[in-house]
């Protein structure tokens, strides 16, 4: 079965967004700008929501859907998706802030 990384995906659309094609979903995003991307990763952000409560295969497909968005806004915004890894690397071996939490002890969020 095909696969594709995260860094590859995040290339497709930073291609798409330097080389517009025609008929492209991508394209269309980046067409109609900020605000209408903005709502689509708050669309799919929703459905991993109810997809989470469904069922696994739901909650795969979602998920990608919500990639996939998260990775045009990024592109859009002018963040790499280096500076993703290097933000989720600067955490690595940090203490968790758990402990500053008043309601972890005992109670679920
Ligand atoms: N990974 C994806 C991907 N995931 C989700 N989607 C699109 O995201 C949309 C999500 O579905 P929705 O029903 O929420 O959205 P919609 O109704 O189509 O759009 P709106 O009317 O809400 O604007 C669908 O149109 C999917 O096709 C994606 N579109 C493209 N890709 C990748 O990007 C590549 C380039 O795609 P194009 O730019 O379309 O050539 C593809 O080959 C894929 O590898």
């Amino acid at each position: 079965m095909a696969e594709q990384s995260m860094e590859e995906l995040y290339e497709y659309v930073l291609n798409r967004k330097e080389n517009p094609k025609e008929g492209s979903y991508t394209d269309y995003l980046f067409q109609k700008g900020l605000d209408k991307i903005l709502k689509k990763v708050g669309e799919e952000s929703t459905e991993v929501i109810v997809a989470a409560k469904n069922n696994q295969e739901e909650l795969r497909y979602e998920t990608a859907d919500l990639f996939f968005h998260l990775m045009v806004l990024l592109v859009e915004q002018g963040l790499s998706f280096d500076d993703i890894k290097e933000e989720l690397g600067s955490r690595v071996g940090t203490k968790s802030r758990l402990h500053e939490r008043k309601d972890w002890r005992g109670t679920q969020a």
